[in-house]
C-alpha cells in the first residue's frame, strides 16, 4: 500500500476503532464482535509499524505507555478539588435541606447520584484531545498520572467535539475485576487488596503503565471543573447530558428530586439495590441542580454548601 493510501486507511481505522471502543467501553453496548475489533486493531498496528509517522497520539495503540516513570510530577489544580460534606441520617439530611432552601429558596431541586467508591481524578482536554490527568491529591495539588489514565479504556483520548474542558470523575475497579485480581495475587502468594478502592488506587499509582493497563479500571465522569455557564449550561443534570454527548462515561442512575422525601426514597432504594451493582458505592451524592442556586449558596473553606454526601452505614463484616 502506498503512503497516501496508508494515511487514508490509518485515519479511517482510528475513527472506526474510536467509535467501536466508545460503544464497547463507554456505552457497554458492543457494536461489532470482538474479532472484528481485534482484526482492525491488528491492521492499524501493522500500518503504524510500516509508517511510524502515521501514529496519531490518540490512536488506540497509544494507550499503553513506553518506559515506566521514576515518579509522578506534582501539579497544582487550577480549581481546587473540594471534598463533600457528609450526612449520616435523615435528621442530618433534613437540616441540609433546610439550609439549602434558606439560601436558595423553595423552588430548589436536587440531583441524586451514586457515590462511586474509587479515586477522584481531574481530566484535562485541549481541542478535544486528552492532554493530562491528575489525582485529587490534597485537593489543591495532585499527581500527574496521565500515562496510567490513558490505559483506562472508558476515558476517551479524543472527544466528539474539539472543546477544551476540565472534567472530574471517579476511577474505580469493577467488583469482578477486583475478585479476579485478588485470586491471582493469592495464587502468587502476593498481598491481597482490602477492597476495590484500594486496588484502583494501587493500580493508578503504578509507575509502569503496562501494569495499570492490565487492571481493568473504569471511570464515571460526574462534572465539569469550573462553571458550567462557559458551555451555556444552567443545571448540573444538563451538564451530565453534555458530558455524555462529548463521549464521556456518565452514570445513568442519577435522578432529579424535587423534595427531601424524594431524596430519602432514592437513598432507601439504593441502600438495598447497591449489592446488585457491578461496582462499589459508599453513599449517595446530593447536589443542587441549578447553577444559579449553587451560586446563591456558595462554599465553606472546604466544601460546597450546595452539595452533600449521604454515607451508607459501615456494613457489618461477615466473620
Ligand atoms: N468529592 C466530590 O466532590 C465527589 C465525589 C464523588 C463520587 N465519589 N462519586 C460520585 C460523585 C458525583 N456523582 O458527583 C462524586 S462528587
Amino acid at each position: 500500500m502506498d503512503r497516501i493510501k496508508a494515511e487514508e486507511r490509518v485515519t479511517e481505522l482510528n475513527e472506526l476503532l474510536r467509535n467501536y471502543g466508545h460503544a464497547y467501553y463507554v456505552l457497554d453496548k458492543p457494536s461489532v464482535p470482538d474479532a472484528v475489533y481485534d482484526q482492525l486493531l491488528h491492521e492499524l498496528i501493522e500500518l503504524e509499524t510500516v509508517y511510524p509517522d502515521l501514529i496519531f497520539p490518540d490512536s488506540p495503540t497509544q494507550r499503553v505507555g513506553g518506559t515506566p516513570l521514576s515518579n509522578f510530577e506534582k501539579v497544582r489544580h487550577e480549581r481546587p478539588m473540594l471534598s463533600l460534606s457528609n450526612v449520616f441520617n435523615e435528621e442530618d439530611l433534613r437540616d441540609f435541606d433546610k439550609r439549602v432552601r434558606g439560601g436558595a429558596g423553595d423552588s430548589v431541586e436536587y440531583v441524586c447520584e451514586l457515590k462511586i467508591d474509587g479515586l477522584a481524578v481531574s481530566l484535562h482536554y485541549e481541542d478535544g484531545k486528552f492532554v493530562r490527568g491528575l489525582t485529587r491529591g490534597d485537593g489543591r495539588v495532585g499527581e500527574d498520572i496521565t500515562v496510567n489514565l490513558r490505559t483506562v479504556r472508558s476515558i476517551p483520548l479524543k472527544l466528539k467535539e474539539p472543546v477544551s474542558v476540565e472534567v472530574r470523575g471517579e476511577v474505580f475497579m469493577p467488583k469482578k475485576s477486583f475478585h479476579a485480581l485478588n485470586t491471582d495475587r493469592e495464587e502468587r502468594g502476593e498481598e491481597l487488596f482490602a477492597n476495590p478502592r484500594n486496588a484502583a488506587a494501587g493500580s493508578l499509582r503504578q509507575l509502569d503503565s503496562k501494569i495499570a493497563a492490565k487492571r481493568n479500571l473504569d471511570v464515571f465522569i460526574y462534572g465539569i471543573g469550573g462553571d458550567g455557564e462557559t458551555y451555556g449550561l444552567n443545571e448540573h443534570d444538563e451538564s451530565l447530558r453534555y458530558l455524555t454527548e462529548l463521549g464521556f462515561k456518565t452514570n445513568g442512575e442519577r435522578k432529579v428530586c424535587r423534595s427531601v422525601e424524594e431524596v430519602l426514597a432514592y437513598i432507601e432504594r439504593w441502600t438495598d439495590a447497591r449489592n446488585q451493582l457491578s461496582y462499589e458505592i459508599d453513599g449517595i451524592v446530593i447536589k443542587v441542580n441549578r447553577f444559579l442556586h449553587q451560586q446563591d449558596l456558595g462554599f465553606t473553606a472546604k466544601s460546597p454548601k450546595w452539595a452533600t454526601a449521604y454515607k451508607f452505614p459501615a456494613e457489618e463484616v461477615m466473620t
